[in-house]
């Protein structure tokens, strides 16, 4: 069977995520080796998905001044090949608009019929000819300001509730972008950053120091996982902001810390290297099959602390003995609203029910760790979520219900002084926009 092209696999994966909500970043990767993508064509690849999915509101709203009929009226895998079209077309300067077209019409051809191809013909032709339409006519704010940022319009709304226009309008601008790829350096491996970046350049790879965390480094160029310096353990692939977690929890060697919501393992190898792989670690995860990444990782990095076990942290207090850990992390499952620049489906398939479910167990888990904590303890409580009704809310709530405990200020003590201005007592929350990272929520929650 002749391979197909990566247009075509493109095409193949959006429609996909469209009809089955599944998840972009697995099923790409799953492509990419199912289907042998050369190195040349991931990166094309890669970039048509995440960009057709992120600009999908814009897209349509486009599409929708030269398309005849209603563009739900299309068939699926057509509006699909019309978005990634247009996307290479206005957001990609190193594709040719003719050949764009051409293929277009040659996949429409393939997989339909020729009324179908002309119709995508005529459709991309007459945008090349009149230019991209301009947002005027949308005499909404809210609207605008969504249509424009590709963004749902509830999603848009509630942002602007919460941070005002301004935080809003920059957020959903840089989620339209690729991340950062960023990585973490193990300081009981490498003592001075600037030696592991000086070792990765004669790898090939490019990088430069963080913007917000002492752990980081910033990849410039090339491919993190492929070097001897990952394989050592001497970095570890993570965002900035996450890398802030670890620290936020003040763990010191000896100590015995609970991560009730562990997997991958990000964060407990991250305080691991921070105890000097000395005392005792436990890391709990849902599933089987996610405990294990957090093996592998600690194997990779030679940290020796860390029992993993597969338990609902809702049920830990029927594992562990009260008052048992120096500190505990609740890396809470959550919406992802912080991360949308690296999972772009999660803007459209997450409903505002969502955010409310869970946050249920969000609570469930708080309140099952905290008798495990001995007293003079923190929890970390953190997220990937920028929704306060997630953060703050479930903070307070938590605080209503345990008067032993209280936000605890010395979290500043801890954090990177570029974070001033952005505490709210032992809370703070870092948007995407602020310092081009994962947007995060951090909080911590002392015994009294
Ligand atoms: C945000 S992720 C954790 C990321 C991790 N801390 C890291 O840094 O790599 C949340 C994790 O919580 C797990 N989870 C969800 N519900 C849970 C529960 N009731 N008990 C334990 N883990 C749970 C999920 O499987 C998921 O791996």
């Amino acid at each position: 069977m002749k391979k197909k092209n990566v247009r075509e696999v493109a095409l193949d994966i959006l429609l996909q995520i469209e009809k089955n909500q599944a998840y972009s970043n697995l099923l790409l990767n799953q492509t990419i080796k199912r289907e042998k993508i050369n190195e040349k064509d991931i990166g094309l690849l890669t970039e048509i998905v995440y960009g057709t999915i992120q600009r999908k509101n814009t897209l349509d709203y486009y599409l929708s001044q030269f398309v005849k009929i209603k563009l739900k009226k299309l068939d699926d895998w057509v509006l699909v090949l019309l978005r990634l079209s247009l996307y290479q077309i206005i957001y990609l300067d190193r594709v040719p608009e003719r050949a764009v077209v051409h293929e277009a019409v040659e996949l429409a051809k393939k997989k339909g019929h020729k009324g179908i191809s002309a119709m995508v013909n005529g459709t991309l032709r007459s945008l090349l000819r009149q230019g991209v339409p301009s947002f005027n006519k949308i005499e909404d704010p809210i609207e605008k300001l969504a249509i424009s940022y590709s963004h749902p319009i509830w999603l848009t709304k509630r942002w602007i509730d919460q941070f005002g226009e301004d935080k809003t309008k920059a957020v959903c601008e840089i989620n339209c972008t690729p991340p950062m790829v960023t990585a973490r350096v193990n300081k009981m491996k490498v003592r001075n950053i600037d030696e592991v970046i000086e070792k990765l350049e004669g790898e090939g790879v490019i990088c430069e120091r963080g913007d917000l965390s002492d752990d980081a480094i910033k990849v410039i160029k090339g491919t993190l996982p492929n070097t001897t310096a990952y394989k050592e353990g001497m970095v570890t692939i993570q965002d900035e902001s996450s890398m802030l977690v670890a620290r936020a929890l003040g763990a010191m060697p000896k100590m015995k810390v609970l991560d009730s919501c562990a997997a991958p393992g990000g964060k407990t190898t991250h305080i691991a290297e921070l105890m000097n792989n000395e005392g005792e670690i436990c890391a709990l995860d849902l599933h089987e099959h996610k405990v294990k990444l957090i093996d592998e990782q600690a194997s990779r990095l030679n940290l020796s602390i860390i029992h993993t076990k597969a338990t609902d942290s809702r049920k830990a207090n029927e594992v562990f003995e009260k008052e048992s850990f120096d500190c505990i992390l609740v890396d809470a499952p959550c919406t992802g609203l912080g991360v949308i620049r690296r999972k772009p489906d999660i803007k459209w398939q997450k409903q505002e029910a969502d955010i409310e479910r869970i946050t249920l167990i969000q609570k469930d888990i708080l309140s099952a760790v905290a008798p495990l904590l001995k007293k003079g303890g923190t929890i970390v409580y953190s997220t990937c979520t920028i929704d306060d009704l997630e953060n703050e809310e479930v903070v307070k709530s938590f605080l209503n219900e345990h008067s032993n405990f209280e936000l605890d200020e010395t979290l500043k003590e801890r954090l990177p002084k570029k974070l001033e201005g952005l505490y709210n007592k032992g809370m703070v929350k870092i948007l995407p926009s602020d310092f081009n990272t994962d947007g995060f929520f951090i909080s911590s929650l002392k015994k009294i």
